[in-house]
């Protein structure tokens, strides 16, 4: 693609915090070098999925927003794809909390190095997990970890941004603890009080869980944290901020085609930090891929 390319940027204006002067100052790196910008708020949850699905002629569909619009982004580009329709490219003006996709794609964060992977990017192509039939990006969780996501403070996280996760974390430990789900990895029955299925190697910014996940390839990490009960909770948290959750024996990473998540129906799953399915759940990878602007 040449430098005068041609952008749908579907921007949700209700992500991050004070994060408007970041697109900003991409946009106007755009314009210098020639590119042609449709701008495209979102007005609700939603949005950036429909104007992803009905993009028209443009060389990359950009998703300006946290992990969650992006994922938005992705489903839309992905049903056009399902529907025979020639790729488009999947570009990121990352302005969330936490930014997994920037970071596995080793994108800077500042608006220089975003615009620079949008005028002069690679696109490559991704393959995007599947949470009954609706497609992740980085990865997706059910126990702990979707209860967070599910109750967090908006406003609580408009504010304080990541420590508002921890805030409800706390909140959730203090609560009686759930008995542990069914999962079935590849054929193989076994428990788990928290379940993460990680595309990508990191998890909740730049934790890393699945060391060898890889967002490019067509695979899924399970990651079994198998004891339920709050001691056991804090022992894994404390594994994923210190990285050294490999030295625990009672959490198992193993690499996966297809894993089924029963027990405790309709509990929440999480897929890329918002709520995508409930129990029970189904999870694959796509057969093909979906193309993104990397860094040069
Ligand atoms: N205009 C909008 N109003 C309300 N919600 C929206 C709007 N546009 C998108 N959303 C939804 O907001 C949710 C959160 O968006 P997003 O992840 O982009 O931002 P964030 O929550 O600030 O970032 P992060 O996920 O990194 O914390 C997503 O589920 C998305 O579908």
């Amino acid at each position: 693609m040449a430098a005068s390319r041609r952008f749908l940027i579907i921007h949700n204006p209700t992500a991050g915090r004070r994060r408007r002067k970041r697109l900003d100052a991409v946009l106007a790196r755009l314009a210098e070098a020639g590119c042609t910008v449709d701008l495209a708020p979102t007005g609700k949850r939603g949005d950036a999925e429909e104007f992803a699905a009905a993009a028209g002629a443009v060389d990359a569909v950009v998703a300006a927003g946290g992990d969650g619009t992006i994922n938005e982004v992705a489903n839309g580009l992905m049903r056009r794809q399902a529907q025979g329709l020639p790729p488009i490219p999947l570009g990121i003006v990352p302005l969330g909390t936490a930014n997994v996709l920037a970071a596995e794609i080793g994108l800077a964060d500042n608006a220089d190095a975003v615009a620079r992977a949008l005028t002069g990017g690679v696109a490559r192509p991704i393959f995007p997990g599947l949470a009954n039939g609706r497609y992740f990006l980085c990865m997706a969780g059910a126990g702990l970890d979707a209860f967070v996501v599910q109750d967090v403070d908006l406003r609580l996280k408009w504010l304080l941004g990541k420590p508002a996760y921890a805030f409800q974390t706390i909140k959730r430990l203090l609560q009686p603890q759930e008995r542990c789900y069914e999962v079935t990895v590849d054929g193989a029955p076994s428990q788990a009080a928290q379940i993460i299925l990680a595309k990508g190697r990191y998890y909740a910014g730049t934790f890393v869980i699945a060391g060898a996940a890889r967002i490019t390839e067509p695979t899924l990490h399970a990651c079994l944290f198998r004891h339920s009960g709050r001691w056991h909770a804090l022992r894994y948290i404390a594994a994923v901020l210190l990285g050294f959750t490999r030295h625990l024996p009672d959490i198992t990473v193993l690499p996966a085609s297809q894993v089924t998540i029963n027990g405790h129906i309709a509990h929440p799953v999480q897929g890329d930090g918002d709520i995508v399915t409930r129990l029970p759940a189904d999870f694959t990878v796509a057969s093909s891929g979906l193309p993104v602007l990397f860094p040069t």
